[in-house]
């Protein structure tokens, strides 16, 4: 297997809620090293791919391949397993336990004989791990709530690339950000590529979609418009393709 295989394949998904059709006849390709951004208007399907992705919703039909095998996640812990790991919006962290318990949050270590946790070596794993990407936190030890929202995306994100063998989804990372929060998010989100992870990110903001992709792939109403290399196209045409009216970008 080369290098340029893909880490994952989605080819010719298509997904129905009931009479609606959230996403049709989707495709495309996600390489290790490379961040991708999927954009689109409210209701566009972005968030259903990124379940489907996940497995959290099985499509209607369509392949899904991982290093070339077909895959097929039953739920979101199989394709946990399969080195898929997403970051919601909403984070899904425990606001009243430490940095390193959330870091293990269902996959906690434990030491021999009794299977008690083995708190000391979380800890200094989280440490090693928070240190090496550079998320600013005061230790480990400091409870989630106790940390701003910059800092807790911050660490989502370091449990998400801890976890994750091949590929990693954003769902809208910066969103509740200020400026500084964000460019440091960013930061973060553009030395996962140096792990070799792909990463697909959705954002509603144009601005950052250029500063971090290598590509776009636009959605609109449940389809594929197209993909661009971000260094081969610029706002405007992406507004078109998000809007299917062409123009001048905002
Ligand atoms: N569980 C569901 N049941 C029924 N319809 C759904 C479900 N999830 C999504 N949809 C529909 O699928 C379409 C795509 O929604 P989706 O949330 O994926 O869009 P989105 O691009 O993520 O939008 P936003 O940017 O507003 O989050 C919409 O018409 C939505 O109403």
């Amino acid at each position: 297997m080369t290098a340029d295989n893909p880490v994952l394949s989605l080819k010719n998904i298509h997904k129905a809620f009931g009479g609606v059709v959230a996403i049709e006849n989707f495709s495309l390709d996600l390489h290790a090293g490379e961040i991708v951004a999927l954009v689109g208007d409210n209701g566009a399907g972005k968030s259903t791919l990124v379940k489907i992705i996940s497995g959290v919703h099985k499509p209607t039909s369509g392949d899904i391949l991982l290093d070339g095998t077909p895959a097929s996640f039953s739920d979101a812990s199989s394709a946990r397993s399969l080195g898929i790991e997403v970051v919601y919006q909403d984070l899904a962290l425990a606001d009243q336990q430490p940095v390193y318990m959330n870091m293990f949050l269902g996959r906690e270590l434990t030491k021999p004989p009794f299977g008690l946790l083995d708190k000391k070596r979380m800890r200094r794993e989280c440490q090693e791990l928070v240190d090496e990407l550079d998320v600013r936190i005061p230790s480990a030890g400091s409870v989630i709530r106790d940390l701003s929202g910059g800092q807790r995306q911050g660490i989502a994100i370091a449990r998400a690339t801890h976890w994750a063998s091949k590929l990693v989804l954003l769902d809208e990372p910066t969103a509740a950000l200020g400026v500084a929060e964000t460019a440091k998010v960013e930061q973060l989100v553009a030395s996962l590529k140096e792990k070799n992870l792909a990463i697909l990110i959705i954002s509603h903001s144009l601005d950052q979609v250029f500063r971090l992709s290598d590509r776009i792939c636009v959605l609109r109403r449940g389809q594929q418009i197209g993909v661009r290399k971000t260094s081969e196209t610029d706002k405007n045409e992406i507004v078109s393709m998000i809007t299917g009216v062409s123009g001048q970008a905002a």
